[in-house]
């Protein structure tokens, strides 16, 4: 088997581990009362364009190997970090979903008894799940040696937080005020201590 070739085998588990995770919290989430919401056409946008950047051309990619004139010699040390990354972001994807538990949503919007969550991955960074996405993103760069689906990830990524976090840190000062404030100032956004 080429390195090529087990980066994406590797990228089809990661992601395929992804959905398992995801599944059930949108299941209970479909449980509990939307209270508010600001779901608009341009959040809409934003999470199309993450999932077209982090699944759908990568999948593109891995099942028909196009655009191959994009392609690059893969690196064998590209696979193991991008492995390493890819689950790490896992480990923190799931993480911030037990920890939100059902005050999870997939777009901008307060649950019924909705509760700050300020402990585990939320403790470091405001938004670690944006983080696991990022890191996803950055993990499926080295693992897919092809410029256009190895940084679709990233981009989709860049597209779907910078849209969305100013509209979702203001629902949150709107919903806790200084409880939010204060929370803002102890954290950064997606990386601890610095952004
Ligand atoms: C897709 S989740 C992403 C949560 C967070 N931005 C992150 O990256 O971990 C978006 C929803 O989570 C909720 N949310 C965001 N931060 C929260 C927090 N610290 N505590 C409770 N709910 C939060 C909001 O209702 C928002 O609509």
């Amino acid at each position: 088997m080429s390195i090529a070739a087990l980066g994406k085998i590797v990228w089809v588990v990661g992601i395929i581990t992804w959905y398992f995770i995801r599944v059930p919290f949108e299941r209970r989430a479909k449980r509990v009362q939307v209270v508010s919401t600001r779901r608009s056409p341009v959040d809409m946008f934003g999470l199309a364009s993450g999932l077209l950047g982090l699944a759908i051309i990568p999948a593109f990619y891995v099942a028909t190997g196009m655009p191959g004139a994009a392609d690059y010699s893969a690196r064998p040390w590209a696979i193991v970090l991008g492995a390493v990354i890819f689950f790490f972001a896992l480990w923190v994807f799931r993480r911030t979903h037990k920890e939100l538990g059902r005050n999870w949503s997939i777009t901008l919007e307060i649950r019924d008894k909705h509760e700050l969550i300020s402990g585990g991955p939320y403790a470091f960074v405001r938004h670690p799940m944006y983080t696991s996405f990022m890191l996803m993103g950055l993990g499926q760069a080295f693992l897919l040696s092809n410029w256009v689906a190895g940084l679709a990830g990233l981009l989709g990524f860049a597209v779907l937080f910078f849209l969305r976090v100013d509209k979702e840190e203001r629902m949150m000062l709107e919903i806790f005020g200084p409880q939010y404030r204060d929370y803002m100032q102890r954290t950064k956004r997606i990386v601890p201590y610095l952004y």
